[in-house]
Formats: structure tokens, C-alpha cells, sequence
């Protein structure tokens, strides 16, 4: 970890404007990455954490929309050359460019060499008629074809000689898969673990195990060097022994790389395994961010105590994570109180509550910072909000003992074949320490 940021969002909102009201998915988010770190975001389901990932690769989709906020991506090679075309400082500051600011091709050009993704299901990556070696070889190609061409705004372009340029750009279809993007295909298999990958390299989707075709969607999206990987839920689909392999797979290609990692998972024993640091997601928001340090061992924010449950701290981690009684909010604006969000669900709701809290520094790490009262406020029973308030207050009047899973998406109940839960346990149980 270089402690250079490379992104910067600031203030990102993202809306869907649907046919039932205005959802506020993304809400004022903060939060910086530094270049090959792994950062985590995790939080119950609905949380908001898919819809960051998207809105960090340009790719959600209507009735989506980013709102508000910078995404500033530090590439003093393309702001150079927006300097050069007259872009002013609103655009970049010489280091970093604001992402939103870029047109749509130059967006688009980023993808995949810049930043890429891999998310829970491998099969949708996938075309299930072609080869996968295929497949990784175009996506080879594709980016071959982009640093080399002199309009791209890749500076690897050098990299590649006149030669690969001619050949990318006269031959015109599919068929111009070169030998060397093939070659480079099969590589990429064996560089994620894949064995026998030459003979895999022509087999089709269907024909891997569900652990292999993951790999092989890491291995496309390595085609183009990517500087940063954003990972949604890579593993949550799989079983527990694949899982881990994965995560090491992750952890390795990283610390080979370099690249930097957006990690997002409902579960807290992956963060903890993976990440150097963690933006813990409440109702679109972050509620508290750090280090893993901070946020395991010096939780302020209820909502973070409350993920975290029987879990005290990393040395201890062998309890199973606690479900959190009540509901996650419905993000729609016309329902959203004008209150810290979590305070109807929170044990420890007070007077402040009732007005939105502002993001607070607290002890531990500079990075450390949650929107809760009790960072600043010793909470007293004077101060406490009255049982059922929130109730009365015709709010969260569905709050039960017993959330289904559905609702918390985190740890699960007592049920015990549940994926979730077998996931969290075995994380836990072979260490759950970071790196
Ligand atoms: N296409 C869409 N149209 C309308 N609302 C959407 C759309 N996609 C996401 N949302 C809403 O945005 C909010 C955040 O969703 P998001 O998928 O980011 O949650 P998440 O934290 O990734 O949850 P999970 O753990 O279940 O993946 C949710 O309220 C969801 O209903
Ligand atoms: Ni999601």
C-alpha cells in the first residue's frame, strides 16, 4: 500500500427515479481509495453497495442516475492531455481527472484497462457459445487494440508496436483474435489457478465448476491490467472451500500487481481477511469508515456494534456475526426521515438522533469517521429516546425480534445450513486476521 490516494469521492448521490418515488441509493458518500489497497464496503442488503460499485464504473443504468459528487481518479497522464484541450481545474487539478467530467468515450476507454469488475455471477459474464479462452483472448485483444491505438487516451499505448496497431485495426472482425492474445489467454488460466489451461482454454462456459468459471472471469477481467478491480460479492455464490480459495486468489493477484481492490461483501470475516481498510454502508450512506483497527476494535457507530455482534474483536473472532432486530429503511426520499437513519433500529437512539448526523473524526486512524452522535456524546438514559417512540411515531412500526434473512443479510439466524452463515463461521474460524 503506496498511502496514495487514487480515488477520491466526494458528496456521490445516486437516485433511481422509479414509477413509486425517488430511491436514494447513494447518498453523500465519502471515501477515498488509496493505490493497492484493498478497500471493503459492507452493509446489510440494500445497503447501497452494488449501486456505489456501478456508479464508480460508470455503469448504472436508468431509471439510475449519479445526482451529485465528484469521483476524482488520480491519472496525471489524462489530465495531461485535458490540460492540453483547455480543460479547466473543475475537470482535473493536474493529478486527478473527475471521472464525471470526461465524455462518454473517454469513459468508456477506461474500462477494462483502467478499472475492471467481477461480481457474483461468472455465467453473466459469459457469452455461453463461445470458448472461454475465446473469450479472455478478446478481451486481451480489445485492450491491445485500445493502447494502441494513438486516439485512446492510454498512455501504455507505447507498450505495443506499430505492428500489433496495423494488425488490430485492418483486420475487422472477431477472427482478428490474435495468436498472441490467445497465448495470453491461456496465461491468464494459468495465472488464476486454472489447471491444464491450455486444454481448458477450449472448453465452453457450461463445462466449469461454478469455483473454475470464477476464475476465469478473473482472468478476463486481468486481460487489460487493470488498476483497479472492483469486486462485488465475488464469492458469496460459492461453497465455503472455493470461497476462501478465491479470496487467496484475490490476495495474491493483488500483492503480484499492485492493483488496488474495492472489495464489497455482506460479510464481515471476508473483510476482515481481506481488506486494509473498510466504509461500513447504512441506508446509502457510509456510517463509519477506518481501518480495519478502527472499525473491528474501536466500533463507534451502533450499526457497526451491532455487524459486528458477538464478535469482540479480531484475536476473539470466533463468536457467529448477530443479526440486527428491525428493518433496513426503504431508501425512498418521500420515506426517508430527516433523522440518522439507523435511529429506529438503534439501542442506543437519543435526542440528537432526530437530526441527521454529520460524518465526525474519532479516535484511532485519520481515516476514522462515522455519522453518529456518541462520537462527540456520552450516551445517558436522560438523553435516550422513550421505548416505542419510533412507533408512535408511525415509523418502523414493523420492527420484530426476529429478522428474517432477507432483512439483514448479515450473519443470519440460527438456522445453521445457510450459506451466509457456514461463509462467515469458516472465516472466522481459520483466522479471520488481517493481512
Ligand atoms: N434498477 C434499480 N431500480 C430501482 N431501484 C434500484 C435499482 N437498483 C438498485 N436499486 C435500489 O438501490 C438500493 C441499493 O441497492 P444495492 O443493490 O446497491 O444494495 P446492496 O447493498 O448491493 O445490496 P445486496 O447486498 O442485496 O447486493 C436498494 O434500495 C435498491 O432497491
Ligand atoms: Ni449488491
Amino acid at each position: 500500500m503506496s498511502d496514495e490516494e487514487l480515488l477520491r469521492i466526494e458528496g456521490l448521490c445516486t437516485r433511481f427515479f422509479t414509477e413509486n418515488g425517488q430511491v436514494n441509493a447513494v447518498e453523500n458518500l465519502d471515501l477515498t481509495i488509496d493505490e493497492g489497497e484493498v478497500m471493503g464496503i459492507v452493509g446489510e442488503s440494500g445497503s447501497g453497495k452494488s449501486v456505489t460499485a456501478l456508479s464508480l464504473i460508470d455503469l448504472v443504468e436508468s431509471p439510475g442516475r449519479i445526482t451529485d459528487g465528484r469521483i476524482w481518479f488520480r491519472a496525471p497522464d489524462i489530465a495531461d492531455e485535458l490540460i492540453e484541450s483547455g480543460a479547466d481545474d473543475e475537470v482535473t487539478d493536474g493529478d486527478f481527472v473527475d471521472l464525471r467530467k470526461l465524455s462518454e468515450e473517454q469513459r468508456r476507454s477506461l474500462r477494462g484497462s483502467r478499472f475492471s469488475t467481477i461480481f457474483q455471477d461468472p455465467m453473466s459474464s459469459f457469452n455461453p457459445s463461445i470458448t472461454v479462452g475465446e473469450q479472455i483472448a478478446e478481451a486481451v485483444e480489445v485492450q491491445r487494440r485500445a493502447r494502441a491505438n494513438p486516439r485512446s487516451l492510454d498512455a501504455k499505448a507505447q507498450r505495443y508496436g506499430l505492428g500489433d496497431y496495423v494488425l488490430s485495426t485492418v483486420l475487422p472482425s472477431k477472427k482478428y483474435v490474435t495468436g498472441a492474445s490467445r497465448d495470453r489467454a491461456v496465461e491468464l488460466l494459468e495465472l488464476v489457478g486454472i489447471p491444464d489451461p491450455v486444454e481448458r482454454a477450449d472448453e465452453y462456459p457450461h463445462e466449469y465448476s461454478g469455483g473454475m468459471l470464477q476464475r476465469a472471469m478473473i482472468a478476463q477481467a486481468l486481460a487489460g491490467e487493470p488498476e483497479v478491480l472492483v469486486a462485488d460479492e465475488p464469492t458469496t455464490a460459492l461453497d465455503v472451500t472455493i470461497q476462501a480459495q478465491i479470496l487467496d486468489l484475490l490476495s495474491k493477484l493483488q500483492a503480484e500487481t499492485g492493483m488496488t481492490i474495492l472489495l464489497i461483501t455482506h460479510n464481515l470475516g471476508v473483510i476482515a481477511r481481506m481488506c486494509d481498510r473498510v466504509g461500513v454502508m447504512y441506508a446509502g450512506e457510509i456510517v463509519e469508515r477506518g481501518t480495519l483497527e478502527d472499525v473491528f476494535d474501536h466500533p463507534v457507530h451502533p450499526y457497526t456494534r451491532g455487524l459486528l455482534g458477538s464478535v469482540p474483536d479480531l484475536e476473539g473472532a470466533g463468536g457467529r456475526l448477530q443479526p440486527i432486530p428491525g428493518n433496513v429503511p426503504s431508501l425512498l426520499d418521500h420515506e426517508m426521515p430527516d433523522r440518522c437513519y439507523f435511529a429506529d433500529r438503534c439501542p442506543k437512539a437519543m435526542d440528537e438522533c432526530l437530526e441527521h448526523p454529520p460524518a465526525f473524526d474519532v479516535e484511532g486512524s485519520e481515516y476514522h469517521t462515522t455519522k453518529c452522535y456518541l462520537a462527540t456524546t456520552e450516551y445517558t438514559e436522560e438523553k435516550a429516546l422513550p421505548d416505542g417512540y419510533f412507533d408512535e411515531a408511525g415509523r418502523a412500526a414493523d420492527v420484530g425480534e426476529e429478522p428474517s434473512e432477507t432483512e439483514t443479510g448479515i450473519g443470519t439466524g440460527t438456522d445453521s445450513e445457510t450459506e451466509t452463515e457456514t461463509e462467515a463461521d469458516s472465516v472466522q474460524s481459520d483466522g479471520g486476521e488481517p493481512r
